[in-house]
């Protein structure tokens, strides 16, 4: 991105301008591949993560409901244990009380005191007290009404109804106080069995109200309350619980004959999740509840905020996927591509470094085959031109020089005559009556001859000469460095050559040569035309000779 300020018109505009790189079709196809990968494995991770948190944060929130459940009925536990063995002593022999006296003062002295006793060692004990089937009362500091009927009491009737199990714990509010207080009471019979009287010990709740009341920090809406046998709502913290609670508890519970389980249950629009746990010794059943949405909705907050870490790290995972990719796989494949165009195109300057692996291997290795294929081409290149060259300037048949080649040479020595002062000559010759050769033997044999003729020549002149085919039968020679005299030489030296030479078919060959040295009233054309005079002078005065 570039970003440009525009001030010379507004000093408070600016433009910005996006340059967003087009991706390459490979680029693309790898974005593509990795994205699709990522959004499978994002859609599967989030699946499984959300499965995983769901079961783990209810079985949570379930073992913390289970566990305070628990707590909370053992601590009510632990604290009616010494109420009822409190009771349970003083109602049996054991504790040397002979209840049938108790009309007498020295017995109800020894109950008042065992009373006073166990109030001083349990300080939870609020009141303890025993009621008579006659009707009679025992307590401490305090004086009953003549009327008093301790047998109507309903401690009394919950003992006589429960006997002889200590009766159910027994909810109720102190008149004067209106402090909560629980009743617990036993009856207790002579040899016959007949109900001598009941003792009961009132306990304040306030231990048992802290136990109940404790919160959660986790899930809020967690409540506990006790219940009766018949799901009757005893106990619980100051908040008023709905009709509908025990209601569709009680019905679970009647039909559940486990000590501790859950309850699931519908509490108006609200879906709750419950444990109980059965205390048979005070026939109070502890239930703590809790609202599913207070356990549901963290849960989903943190598969949500998984989510979304999942999500960010795919989507990060992907895109240094994609860069990695692209630096080391794609970046130096378009580089190849394009440093194989510059070479096919002669272009050399640019060289680029290619990653340190397999791509980069390749690359290096296509780079030099490239370069390799080139200068082979190259090479094969400089042969053809080589060879067309050559056969630009040779005659085909005898493989010495053309006419096009005489005449740059002739124009080379015509420059170096005026640059170094250099002389040269021209020779000038031509077969004689060369068509009867034709007629007689056949153009092959008239072939052969050409051919032979010019090695002949070739053979007896120097290096620095050169023979060329002017046409026909009919050659030029050029030879630089030698004067007028020289070249008479040259050509007598030729003839004798050619003399000498045995032919096919035994043919005496001779020639006509006419011969010039170059000087400066020359022309390359006035020199040739010269000499084919020359020589046609030669053929006049009879062939096989040299005309200077
Ligand atoms: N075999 C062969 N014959 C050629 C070639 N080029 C030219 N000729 C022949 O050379 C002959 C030249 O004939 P003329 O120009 O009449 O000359 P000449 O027969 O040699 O007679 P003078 O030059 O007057 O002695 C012609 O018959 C051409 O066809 C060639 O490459 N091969």
């Amino acid at each position: 991105m570039a970003i440009s300020y525009d001030g010379a018109a507004e000093y408070s505009r600016f433009s910005v301008k996006l340059h967003i790189k087009p991706l390459s079709t490979l680029e693309r196809q790898i974005f593509v591949i990795t994205t699709s990968v990522a959004l499978i494995a994002i859609v599967l991770i989030s699946i499984s993560v959300a499965a995983i948190f769901y079961k783990q944060g209810i079985e949570n929130a379930e073992s913390v409901l289970r566990n305070k459940n628990r707590f909370i009925a053992t601590q009510i536990q632990g604290y009616v244990a010494p109420l009822r063995q409190a009771l349970e002593y003083s109602s049996s022999t054991r504790s040397g009380l002979n209840h049938l006296h108790h009309g007498e003062p020295e017995t109800q002295e020894q109950i008042l005191q065992l009373f006073q006793v166990l109030q001083n060692t349990i300080p939870n004990i609020n009141f303890i007290f025993a009621g008579y089937a006659d009707g009679s009362l025992l307590i401490n500091n305090y004086t009953p009404p003549n009327d008093f009927d301790s047998t109507i009491r309903p401690w009394y009737q919950a003992a006589l109804k429960t006997y002889p199990r200590i009766s159910d714990g027994l909810p109720y509010q102190e008149i004067k106080s209106k402090e909560w207080m629980v009743s617990f009471s036993k009856a207790f019979t002579d040899d016959q069995q007949e109900v001598l009287g009941v003792i009961s010990i009132d306990a304040s709740m306030d231990a048992i109200m802290k136990a109940l009341a404790t919160q959660d920090t986790r899930y809020p809406t967690i409540y506990n309350f006790v219940l009766d046998q018949q799901g009757m709502i005893l106990i619980h913290a100051d908040t008023a619980l709905p009709e509908s609670v025990h209601q569709s508890i009680a019905t679970q519970l009647s039909s559940s004959e486990l000590s501790t389980d859950k309850l699931n249950y519908r509490d108006g629009d609200k879906q709750r999740l419950a444990h109980y746990h059965r205390i048979d010794e005070l026939g109070w059943i502890v239930v703590t509840e809790v609202d599913i949405a207070d356990i549901r909705d963290p849960i989903i907050r943190t598969i949500a905020s998984s989510l979304v870490f999942v999500i960010l790290a795919s989507l990060m995972t992907t895109w240094l996927l994609s860069l990695g990719l692209s630096r080391y796989l794609i970046t130096p494949l378009i580089k190849l591509h394009k440093r194989v165009q510059e070479i096919t195109e002669g272009k050399d300057d640019t060289h680029y470094r290619f990653p340190n692996n397999e791509i980069g291997m390749i690359s290096t290795a296509i780079e030099k085959l490239t370069e390799k294929a080139l200068v082979q081409k190259n090479i094969e290149l400089n042969e053809k031109n080589q060879l067309l060259n050559t056969l630009s300037h040779t005659d085909q048949l005898t493989s010495i020089a053309n006419r096009r080649r005489m005449l740059e040479i002739l124009n080379k020595e015509i420059s170096r005559y005026y640059r170094d002062q250099q002389p040269f000559s021209v020779l000038m010759f031509d077969i004689d009556y060369f068509k009867r050769i034709n007629d007689t033997f056949g153009h092959e044999a008239g072939d052969q001859v050409l051919i032979q003729l010019a090695q002949v020549v070739k053979n007896s002149i120097r290096e620095s000469d050169t023979l060329g085919r002017w046409g026909g039968e009919e050659f030029l020679l050029i030879c630089p460095g030698t004067r007028l005299k020289n070249a008479e030489q040259i050509a007598e030296k030729i003839f004798t050559a050619i003399h000498q030479h045995s032919f096919p078919k035994k043919l005496q060959i001779t020639i006509s040569l006419g011969l010039s040295e170059f000087t400066a009233t020359h022309s390359p054309e006035t020199l040739l035309v010269e000499i084919d005079q020359k020589m046609y002078r030669a053929k006049q005065a009879g062939r096989n000779r040299i005309q200077i």
